[in-house]
């Protein structure tokens, strides 16, 4: 006998449509505001009963401040993400390379800090990245510091430090014209030039500071949203080998530089990122995400 299917309340149907598009939408609106981070929205998705479980993940990118039309598309075809997908619908690997992609895109988003501290051991190639930096991500401003030690054959005045004598940097000190300074490897007096960072960051530009831990330190202190960056070296034996190749020390100044370089690697996990140098463009590459570029979605 043929049973009839029981009766469908268009009423009430249509009523939890409704209620449902409501919910999508204060979900989107939460996102967009920043009152909701798009991770943890992924993370309610596992919910089938929640509203963030039937929000297309089309709708949800797109809600995502700076991300618009194109990119959705792009990120999707990332992902290997079919537009039409709910977040609840997504399989285990999906849902594992969303979270990835959003973590990055947090990180990295346009609200990122502005300026970042670049620190690490004597010798790991603090120089050599920002300098691979200056000369491949011209829209980052590198400050130049002053200092009381005497050019190394090759270093120009006002492009890898102003030289300064002790009364010169005295005077700087006296009239709060450092953002930090510090004393390195117990020799020389270094210094951060307020002026061009506070002019810089007033255009708009990122600033980079590659600085000592005793001035990243300071930073952190007067500028609380600056983000600090740990230069590692592959191993030990390398940075040794990297300080010793420079050959720009003496054996007394090398044995210095490797006892506050001890007291420096100690210190790495008061920073929000380590960057372990093995390749100099790759690891400009992260610095250069970590101010908040992303070459290949924007
Ligand atoms: N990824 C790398 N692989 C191999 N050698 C490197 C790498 N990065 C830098 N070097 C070399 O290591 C040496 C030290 O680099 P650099 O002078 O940039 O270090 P630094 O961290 O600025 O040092 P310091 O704090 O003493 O000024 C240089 O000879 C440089 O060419
Ligand atoms: N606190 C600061 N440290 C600085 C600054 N500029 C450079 N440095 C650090 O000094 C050492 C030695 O540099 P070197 O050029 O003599 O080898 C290195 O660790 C730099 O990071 C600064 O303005 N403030």
């Amino acid at each position: 006998m043929n049973q009839k299917p029981p009766p469908v309340d268009r009423v009430a149907a249509s009523r939890a449509a409704v209620a449902a598009r409501r919910a999508r939408a204060a979900v989107k609106a939460r996102i967009a505001s920043g009152a909701a981070r798009p991770l943890d929205v992924l993370a309610a998705s596992e919910d089938r009963d929640s509203a963030a479980s039937s929000l297309r993940v089309t709708q949800f990118l797109r809600s995502i401040p700076h991300i618009g039309v194109t990119k959705t598309d792009r990120i999707l075809n990332d992902l290997g993400i079919a537009p039409v997908k709910r977040l609840g619908g997504l399989g285990r690997n999906q849902r594992t390379k969303l979270a990835e992609f959003l973590d990055q895109w947090e990180k990295s988003s346009p609200d990122s800090p502005r300026v970042v501290v670049l620190a690490g051991p004597t010798a790991v190639g603090k120089g050599t990245v920002s300098q691979y930096i200056r000369d491949n991500y011209p829209q980052v401003h590198i400050s130049v510091s002053a200092t009381t030690r005497k050019p190394r054959p090759g270093e120009v005045e006002g492009k890898d430090y102003y030289f300064v004598d002790d009364s010169e940097f005295d005077r700087l000190i006296a009239e709060d014209e450092l953002l930090e300074h510090a004393t390195v490897h117990n020799s020389y007096r270094y210094g951060t030039p307020r002026g061009p960072i506070l002019e810089r960051l007033s255009e708009q530009q990122p600033v980079l500071l590659e600085i000592d831990l005793q001035g990243a330190r300071q930073v952190k202190e007067q500028m609380p949203e600056a983000r600090m960056v740990f230069l590692l070296p592959p191993s030990w034996e390398e940075l040794v080998n990297r300080l010793v190749g420079r050959g720009t020390e003496s054996p007394e100044e090398q044995e210095r530089r490797l006892q506050t370089a001890k007291v420096e690697l100690a210190a790495q996990d008061e920073f929000d990122a380590r960057v372990v140098n093995d390749s100099v463009p790759q690891a400009a590459q992260q610095i250069v995400r970590l101010m908040g570029f992303r070459e290949d979605l924007r």
